[in-house]
């Protein structure tokens, strides 16, 4: 596994010699812009991650409860109307931000279970 987009090798892949060298440059040009798209992709959801689970500790050490639908719902809408404007599919959107969330709401979930465990030293 690697990190590496693309070599020139390695380009057109499945249908290198299979079309004419323009087609081919476009589809290279625009694996490569994928490549980015998706590298910054994995940066934002590591950020984003690092943030939902620094509330995750918040709530578990403050005793609040993992979940908060109505600003999921706020968010979603937010969201929607973004993915209209920018010619995004809104139940698109919303499918994905879903995903995320449950994500992150397990994850809140587990923080939240393993602060009420009681410590070695109390189980007695
Ligand atoms: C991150 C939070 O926790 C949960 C996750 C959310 C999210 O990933 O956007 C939104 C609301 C909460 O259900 C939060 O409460 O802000």
């Amino acid at each position: 596994m690697s990190s590496t987009p693309d070599t020139p090798d390695a380009r057109g892949g499945d249908v290198a010699g299979r079309v004419d060298p323009e087609v081919l440059d476009e589809l290279v040009a625009m694996r490569a812009s994928i490549d980015n798209i998706d590298a910054t992709l994995v940066y934002l959801l590591a950020e984003r991650f690092k943030a939902t689970q620094r509330v995750g500790v918040l709530k578990a050490t403050h005793d609040l409860p993992p979940a908060d639908p109505a600003r999921e719902r706020r968010q979603i809408e937010r969201l929607k109307r973004l993915a209209e404007d920018a010619q995004l599919d809104p139940d698109f959107a919303e499918k994905f931000l879903n995903f995320i969330i449950d994500e992150v709401i397990r994850h809140h979930q587990a923080l939240s279970a393993s602060s009420a465990e009681p410590a070695a030293d109390d189980a007695r």
